[in-house]
């Protein structure tokens, strides 16, 4: 299913908090409901955001009544640095409202109004998505080269097609295995506090006839121990120039595990989260997100009132646990001893 579309002038979002009970598509008209959107996670994943921001982008100008295309492209990036507040993690949400204005800047310099201005940003907000499909699907083939018949996989939060415009970036080769008549045995952890694991790889998986076992975060030790997973794979939200890897909270300890059990810890991270400006993970602006994520579940307290609480919704992966990137490109080995920087640079 695609959970973002662009429809007569508006974008449909699936609302992913309502996921697994109800499928509900939202329908925005304007910028600030897209801001709330990614704020809320009723869009997330990092390609999502992307996507969703550079529709949003154009929804906040699409009406723009400036008279000048100089005062057009002001108004285009303050919008741009707006929608840009909504979340801090994922880079592909500055990713993609880059990509917007120098769409605008182009059309700019080639002497286009501000009609044709905004014609040009939404055919780069769709063609944002047309790619990522298209990047999923590469994914996903590199990926499966990782993998035979019949493995026991482990993954963490939603890298699937709810994140992005389809397969999935972690999920691609599992989409992939299914098309070949492979049978992969996938364990979603649950991934706490907001469960991403347990609502939404969980679901989109099921109803793709594939094979997932859902556990909870703390027995994946377990899985690895009893040889129920022969490899661990990931999505990102970013990657630093070093190859650190921020991904959704709880991505670290998975990696330490993998190690500890010798088992290869791949990331899959289209080109789009890799971000060479960020030196190291260190240089990563990691969310905190609202205590109620952990003080309340299932609609019940299950915490005192007033208890202090600690919410970083993304960890840093050191490079040197991560065995491999994989890439629309290809896969990515470290140069020497866990080392990935001019390999991700050459990449860029
Ligand atoms: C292809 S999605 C990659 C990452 O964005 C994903 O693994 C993740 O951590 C999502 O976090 P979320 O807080 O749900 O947006």
């Amino acid at each position: 299913m695609q959970s973002i579309q662009w429809e007569k002038d508006q974008l449909l979002l699936l609302d992913q908090t309502l996921l697994p009970e109800e499928t509900v598509f939202l329908t925005l008209s304007n910028i600030e409901e897209v801001w709330n959107a990614i704020r809320f996670l009723k869009v997330r994943g990092a390609p999502a955001i992307g996507m969703a921001a550079a529709y949003g982008l154009y929804l906040g100008v699409q009406y723009s009544q400036e008279e000048s295309v100089n005062a057009f492209i002001v108004d285009l990036e303050n919008k741009s640095e707006y929608l840009a507040t909504a979340r801090p993690t994922a880079v592909n949400l500055s990713w993609a409202l880059k990509r917007l204005k120098e769409k605008a800047y182009q059309g700019q310099k080639q002497g286009m109004n501000i009609e044709l201005i905004k014609k040009i940003l939404l055919e780069e907000a769709l063609k944002i998505q047309e790619e990522d499909e298209e990047i999923c699907r590469k994914i996903g083939e590199h990926a499966l080269s990782l993998f035979q018949d019949n493995m026991g996989i482990l993954t963490h939060c939603n890298a699937g097609s709810l994140a992005t415009a389809l397969y999935g970036t972690a999920t691609a080769p599992f989409y992939i295995a299914k098309e070949r008549g492979w049978n992969l045995k996938i364990f979603a952890n649950e991934t706490r506090p907001v469960l991403q694991g347990a609502r939404l790889t969980t679901w989109e998986l099921q109803r793709a006839g594939i094979d997932v076992t859902l556990i909870c975060d703390n027995m994946a030790a377990v899985v690895m121990a009893n040889h129920s997973v022969q490899a661990v794979i990931v999505g990102t939200d970013r990657v630093a120039a070093n190859g650190d890897v921020a991904n959704k909270i709880g991505t670290y300890t998975l990696a330490i595990l993998a190690k500890e059990h010798g088992l290869p810890f791949y990331v899959a991270a289209p080109l789009s989260s890799i971000d060479i400006s960020t030196l190291t993970g260190k240089d990563i602006p990691i969310e905190e997100r609202s205590e109620d994520e952990i003080t309340v579940g299932l609609g019940k307290r299950i915490a005192p009132q007033g208890i202090k609480v600690y919410n970083p919704a993304f960890d840093i992966t050191p490079y040197s646990l991560v065995t491999a990137f994989v890439t629309e490109k290809g896969i990515v080995y470290p140069e020497i001893a866990g080392q990935y920087a001019c390999k991700l640079q050459k990449l860029k």
